[in-house]
């Protein structure tokens, strides 16, 4: 595990190397911790604090110190997330089985809901390069709990309630368990790139809208798909493109992205158009929405944001 103390998300740009990602995001880069500073040459010598030796056995003491931080507080970071995880879906089916909402509309709302807390979720953990893996371990978690209940003779039916379009186990296989792997891929672009949030954004919150809006306002269908409507996709245009501009805002205040926004909008636009027009096109009974959108939505972004 790169020891690396947990900084704070603000980093210190003159200290700290350009991204290479176009719009000068600032990365939180391991060599701007404090840790690698105060054992670093000039360090030593500036404040004569010993023989090289010595030094070097207190970086080791501060270093394992270190790691050891980072790894209880990502661990804890971790039960956290998967706890809230749990209370969503549990919360819904109690919604649901008290006819609070209807079935179709909780399924909705755990699609947008999952998500976007999950990358609001994010800045929770450590600020260790191996905190996104144990972000990435809650949507693993969750889709081997997919896997096991939709194989299994005798099925979670709190989670069929919560996230099935008819209740059937093998449902849990489809959409949710490719909505699951989107987040997973998501979290290992982490917060320092735009790439997973914009595609999270996308995925949960524009084409969960487009469900919401187009079942309820979308009586003019598009030409070359029927079952798609333009309020559904222009939902899913505008809501997908706010969502991500406001999780680049909320990175970007707590430092860990440096955005361009001369260029951001222009670029998220395009992003959210690509994503949107993936999304209407008929290709849900080859590929489903939950795998189109967000890798369409990870190249473009990748296409828009590395060049
Ligand atoms: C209903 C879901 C997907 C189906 O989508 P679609 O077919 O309607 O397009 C969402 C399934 C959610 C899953 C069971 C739970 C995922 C939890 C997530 C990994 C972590 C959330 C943490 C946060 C703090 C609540
Ligand atoms: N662009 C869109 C997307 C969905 N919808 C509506 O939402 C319903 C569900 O959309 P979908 O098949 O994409 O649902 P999921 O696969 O996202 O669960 C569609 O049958 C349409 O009634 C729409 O009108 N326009």
């Amino acid at each position: 595990m790169a020891a690396t103390l947990p900084l704070s998300p603000i980093n210190q740009p003159h200290l700290c190397p350009r991204s290479r990602f176009g719009n000068n995001a600032l990365t939180t880069h391991r060599f701007c911790s404090p840790n690698f500073l105060i054992s670093s040459p000039c360090f030593i010598g500036l404040t004569g604090m010993g023989s090289a030796s010595q030094l070097r056995a207190r970086h080791s003491l501060i270093s394992s110190a270190v790691a050891t931080n980072s790894l209880l507080h990502d661990v804890a970071a971790t039960v956290a997330v998967l706890g809230g995880a749990y209370a969503l879906v549990l919360s819904f089916e109690s919604l649901t089985k008290r006819n609070v909402i209807q079935q179709r509309l909780s399924r909705k709302l755990v699609h947008i809901l999952s998500g976007l807390l999950f990358v609001l979720a994010w800045p929770i953990f450590s600020g260790s390069s191996e905190a996104r893996y144990f972000a990435a371990f809650v949507p693993l978690v969750n889709g081997l709990r997919l896997v096991i209940n939709g194989l299994s003779v005798s099925p979670n039916s709190t989670l069929i309630k919560s996230v099935t379009r008819e209740g059937r186990p093998e449902e849990l296989l489809e959409g949710p368990l490719f909505y699951v792997l989107a987040l997973l891929m998501s979290a290992v672009f982490w917060r320092e790139s735009p790439i997973g949030m914009i595609s999270l954004a996308m995925m949960c919150g524009g084409d969960g809208i487009a469900d919401i809006m187009g079942r309820k306002f979308g009586s003019a269908k598009i030409p070359y798909n029927p079952r798609k409507s333009w309020a559904g996709s222009i939902s899913m245009f505008i809501f997908g493109f706010f969502i991500s501009i406001g999780l680049l805002y909320y990175y970007s205040s707590l430092g860990y992205l440096n955005m361009n926004w001369e260029t951001t909008f222009q670029r998220v636009a395009i992003v959210s158009m690509v994503a949107t027009v993936v999304e209407s096109l008929p290709i849900t009974d080859q590929v489903d929405d939950n795998v189109s959108v967000p890798l369409a939505t990870i190249l473009a972004a990748y296409l828009c944001f590395e060049y």
